[in-house]
């Protein structure tokens, strides 16, 4: 299962455009899904942190997956779905329905949430997951969200699961326990940043890709900077980072997806900023920052504002 799935490049994990009155907008989430894969982005991920996926119904949650699905098969697009949960029985069971669908290449699965089952229960729970979910699963590893974490000697031990094809890594830092995995890769492993602000500085460490939410925005600009770190064009990928790493910081200066959702509506690209509680709205300082952030002119040799 592991050999023929390769995950490199941007994933970008889309935003559920809501209406004013908080209905979902599949046509506004078709646009966005086709303008990030039209854009440089290597795949999709539905039904991330960023989807609001804890506050969509069942129903819409199949709408949103089935939208991502036609255009990751218009552009022959991997695509990546959420499964979170900390029922190790009901996690099964949505990704055997997944794998029903055939339009799904993996599923991002985070340790089991607030639960705190414990290094060997999360490790149990994984491999029932592999063994029984019947799809390829990138590890979700967010300890800030789930309260458990992942010691590198853990992350090794999945990574050698067949079903398991890659980690999100979002611990919060770059440390060593990121360089001891960075620094023996394993075959068919993908390691994908997924803390946002620090994904320049993990791609210059190895990593294969992102799931970026911030790429919602910029994503040409993310898929860019991915590609000079991995062609070894280390001064323009330094330089572009760090620009990236500014418009990041301010994307999430409020919950996510609070701020990105006020920075599509500001550009016209989803018709509400609407998140559902318990997410507020973003305050109107920081949508300010944020929009001057990508109006900036990007200093990478050519004059112009991020896109
Ligand atoms: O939905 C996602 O996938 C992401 N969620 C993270 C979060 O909200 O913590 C951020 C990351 O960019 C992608």
């Amino acid at each position: 299962m592991k050999t023929d799935i390769d995950l490199r490049g941007l994933f970008v994990p889309l935003v559920t455009p809501f209406t004013e009155d908080l209905r979902v907008a599949p046509d506004a989430l078709a646009r966005l899904a086709d303008e990030a894969l039209s854009s440089g982005a290597r795949g999709l991920v539905a039904l991330g942190t960023t989807a609001e996926a804890a506050t969509l119904t069942a129903e819409e949650q199949q709408t949103v997956v089935r939208v991502c699905a036609a255009a990751c098969r218009a552009h022959r697009a991997p695509l990546i779905v959420g499964v979170g949960t900390n029922d190790t029985a009901a996690a099964i069971t949505s990704l055997r329905r997944l794998a029903e669908d055939g339009d799904v290449t993996a599923a991002l699965v985070p340790a089991p949430p607030y639960t705190r089952p414990g290094e060997a229960g999360t490790l149990a729970h994984f491999t029932a997951l592999a063994e029984h979910g019947g799809l390829p699963l990138v590890v979700y590893d967010i300890p800030y969200r789930t309260g458990q974490p992942l010691s590198p000697g853990a992350l090794r031990t999945l990574a050698h699961l067949p079903e398991v094809v890659g980690v999100k890594y979002a611990t919060g830092s770059i440390d060593a326990a990121t360089m001891e995995l960075l620094g023996r890769p394993d075959p068919g492993f993908a390691m994908l940043g997924g803390d946002d602000a620090v994904i320049s500085p993990l791609l210059a460490a190895g990593a294969h890709g992102g799931i970026l939410a911030s790429a919602n925005i910029c994503t040409a600009d993310y898929a860019e900077l991915i590609a000079l770190w991995h062609g070894g064009a280390a001064g323009p990928a330094r330089r572009l980072g760090a620009v990236l790493a500014r418009l990041s910081a301010v994307l999430f200066a409020e919950p996510n997806p609070a701020v990105i959702k006020a920075v599509l509506y500001a550009r016209g690209r989803i018709p509400a900023p609407a998140v559902r509680l318990p997410l507020l709205a973003a305050s109107g300082d920081v949508v300010r920052r944020a929009l001057e952030v990508v109006r900036a002119p990007v200093h990478r040799g050519q004059e112009g504002a991020l896109m």
